[in-house]
């Protein structure tokens, strides 16, 4: 039996000595690579954290000490060594293990949302919580050098210093990088403290010697840790932590266990507020994740256990479409500029940023932040696309709504990753976003269904300039292009065979839409399949279409509660047109993890399942002339 097999709990690891530890660790190294090239997930951020994770599991007693993960992506060794070894076989798929921490799964498991910068407020809320309780222990906090560019971290650390006794213990897992390299001051300051491990290493070394060494070994320590400040404060100021009334230890080299066990007891018997700063090396232990320029493999799909070369080919996604797209529009327009939130990769802005230096942003994991610089930059007369995933743009709601479309500004955001996501589960499908955007006054929302779409839509968006447009596509292959009958007004009509249904498509969903058509055209229902292209101001034509048709059906890969199907519902109440409405939609829950199709279905956003629905419909209104075939083919 391996070391690995033999560890079912924390407890586990605290019998264990150096030696066992260094084996476990490679171990543990070998089972990542070997269980996520075969299931995709984060191997380069958990490759890093192996030392660190073994190390707080030996030293704070969880549960009873909760230790929360900031993201929650970096926690896979931490579900090893409680007990769920045997799920990585289906890490992320549908029924199996969530690839975040998860309630339902563990008692040590926290909190699960996967949107970054939260683990600090969840620790002061948690510390108070023991404090009021009077329960004993520590609150652990794990936070990379990323999610400390989110202000939410900065609103944290100002509370958690408010009170010197409650015993928090902040880990910094500084390896430097979010995807690409952590910019900005912040950044700049945590590598000016991130010597080079070893020094720290040599410090620790130096300390035991002299500790054993009698009468003067003591006293020169202190005079040497004395120093070890002086030197660092000279060579790192240091001060902003301690300034903060937060007790600082570090920079401590994150993969050696007795640096980091030393590191982490010091931080324990503190009683107080304390940051250990740990310096970690993304994708630590396998070449290919180490030297993988773009994000050390941040996250990775199926890939080659060996090379780390990807397994399945890569097709032509919405998000180059996109990125191709706005180069192009770039070189026409100088006034548009691009900003990200530390996602200039997986956003696709790689291509504009390296055509236009000068004119892209990337502002850290600060959504909230991006979207009030990009209100500034509107009002210095320059037009800012933003790209974030759909479901970060919640956190950036309120400066959406009153920063930019108050001030009327003329700000384009991308939401990627729009609607059912998959494997990154309930925190990442990106459902929100049509029902909080439908709120804001003069917002214009498109929701394109083929690449023709993409780029007409993105050359319409930059043009306005008096009000915040939005573009929002899902996280899949970009299907093939769809062509319009004809269009009115905005409005595209794909495809027409009677005034029975009129079957209102939202964005990527067309083709499936196309599809359902052909199904209810086989039992002799007329559809009027089209696409409203911009979803939010609502069409005057596609109110007027529905007026010519028996029943209106829409469907949309968003959340049902507020989407686009009640808005046009309301639309058609305001016309007077008596027309009913169904709506298909997500059902407004959090939806598990699991690939795309898969979710899809199980929300009934299947064509299949429209065409059934559209028939029960038709039968229960009695408003379609036809009998229904009670067989339809379900
Ligand atoms: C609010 C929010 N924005 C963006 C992301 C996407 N994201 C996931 S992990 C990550 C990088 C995190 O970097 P860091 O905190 O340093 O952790 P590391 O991966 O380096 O361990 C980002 C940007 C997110 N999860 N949440
Ligand atoms: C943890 C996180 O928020 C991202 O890394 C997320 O995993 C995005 O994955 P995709 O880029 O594959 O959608
Ligand atoms: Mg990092």
């Amino acid at each position: 039996m391996t070391l690995l097999e033999s560890v079912h709990g924390p407890a586990d690891l605290k019998r264990m000595d150096e030696a066992q530890l260094s084996q476990l660790c490679e171990e543990i190294r070998r089972f990542l690579v070997d269980k996520v090239s075969k299931t995709g997930g984060h191997l380069g951020p958990n490759l890093g954290v192996v030392e660190l994770t073994l190390a707080l599991h030996r030293v704070f007693d969880s549960p009873q000490d909760p230790i929360v993960f900031d993201t929650g992506h970096q926690s896979y060794v931490h579900k090893i060594v409680t007990g769920r070894r045997d799920g990585f076989d289906r890490l992320r798929k549908q029924g199996g293990m969530s690839g975040y921490p998860s309630r339902s799964e563990s008692e040590h498991d926290v909190q699960e949302s996967s949107h970054a910068s939260t683990a600090l407020s969840y620790a002061d809320g948690l510390a108070k919580a023991k404090q009021i309780n009077g329960a004993h222990g520590h609150v652990v906090a794990v936070v990379g050098d990323g999610a400390l560019t989110g202000g939410m971290c900065w609103e944290a650390l100002n509370n958690i210093a408010a009170d010197k006794t409650r015993p928090v213990v902040i880990v910094v897992n500084d390896n430097g990088r979010s995807y690409s390299p952590t910019i900005g001051g912040l950044a700049d300051h945590l590598s000016s403290l991130r010597l080079r491990p070893g020094y720290e290493r040599v410090l620790e070394k130096g300390k035991s010697a002299l500790q054993q060494t009698p009468f003067f070994g003591k006293p020169l320590y202190a005079a040497l840790h004395a120093a070890k400040r002086g030197i660092k404060d000279a060579l790192a100021p240091q001060a902003m932590f301690e300034d903060l009334g937060l007790k600082y230890i570090g920079p401590v080299d994150g993969h050696d266990m007795a640096t980091l066990e030393s590191a982490l007891q010091r931080a324990k018997s503190f009683g107080g507020p304390v940051i250990v700063h740990a310096v970690t090396r993304k994708g630590m232990g396998f070449a290919p994740a180490e030297n993988h320029e773009a994000d050390q493999m941040h996250a990775t799909g199926v890939i080659d256990p060996i090379t780390g070369e990807d397994v399945k080919p890569s097709s032509r996604t919405w998000t180059h479409v996109f990125s191709d797209a706005l180069v192009d529009v770039g070189r026409e327009r100088s006034d548009v500029v691009a900003i990200t939130a530390a996602m200039q990769g997986p956003t696709g802005l790689d291509p504009f940023a390296k055509a236009f230096p000068e004119r892209f942003f990337d502002v850290g994991i600060a959504e909230q932040h991006a979207l009030t610089s990009a209100a500034g930059l509107a009002i210095g007369g320059l037009h800012p696309v933003v790209a974030v995933y759909a479901t970060f743009l919640n956190r950036a709601f309120d400066q959406l709504l009153m920063d930019v479309a108050l001030h009327k500004q003329g700000v384009t955001v991308v939401l990627d990753r729009a609607g059912v996501t998959g494997p990154d589960g309930a925190s990442h499908h990106g459902m929100w976003d049509m029902s909080i955007l439908g709120v804001i006054p003069g917002v214009h929302v498109a929701a394109p269904r083929d690449a023709g779409t993409l780029v007409e839509e993105l050359r319409e968006a930059v043009a306005i300039s008096d009000a915040p447009s939005v573009i929002r596509y899902p996280k899949a292959s970009v299907g093939p292009d769809l062509p319009a009958l004809e269009r009115v007004g905005s409005v595209d009509v794909l495809r027409r065979s009677g005034s029975d249904v009129l079957l209102v498509t939202v964005g990527a969903l067309g083709g499936l839409g196309l599809e359902a058509a052909q199904r209810l055209e086989d039992q002799g229902i007329g559809v009027t399949v089209v696409d409203p292209r911009w979803i939010y101001p609502m069409s005057v034509d596609l109110v007027e279409m529905a007026a010519s048709h028996k029943l209106v059906v829409t469907v949309e890969d968003g959340g049902r509660h507020g989407g686009f199907g009640s808005s046009l519902a309301a639309a058609l109440r305001d016309a007077d047109v008596e027309v009913p409405l169904r709506d298909i939609a997500l059902p407004q829950q959090f939806h598990d993890h699991g690939e795309r199709g898969e979710v899809l279905a199980l929300c009934g956003i299947t064509a299949q399942d429209v065409a059934r629905r559209v028939t029960e419909w038709a039968a229960r209104l009695e408003c379609l002339p036809v009998e229904i075939d009670e067989h339809v083919e379900k």
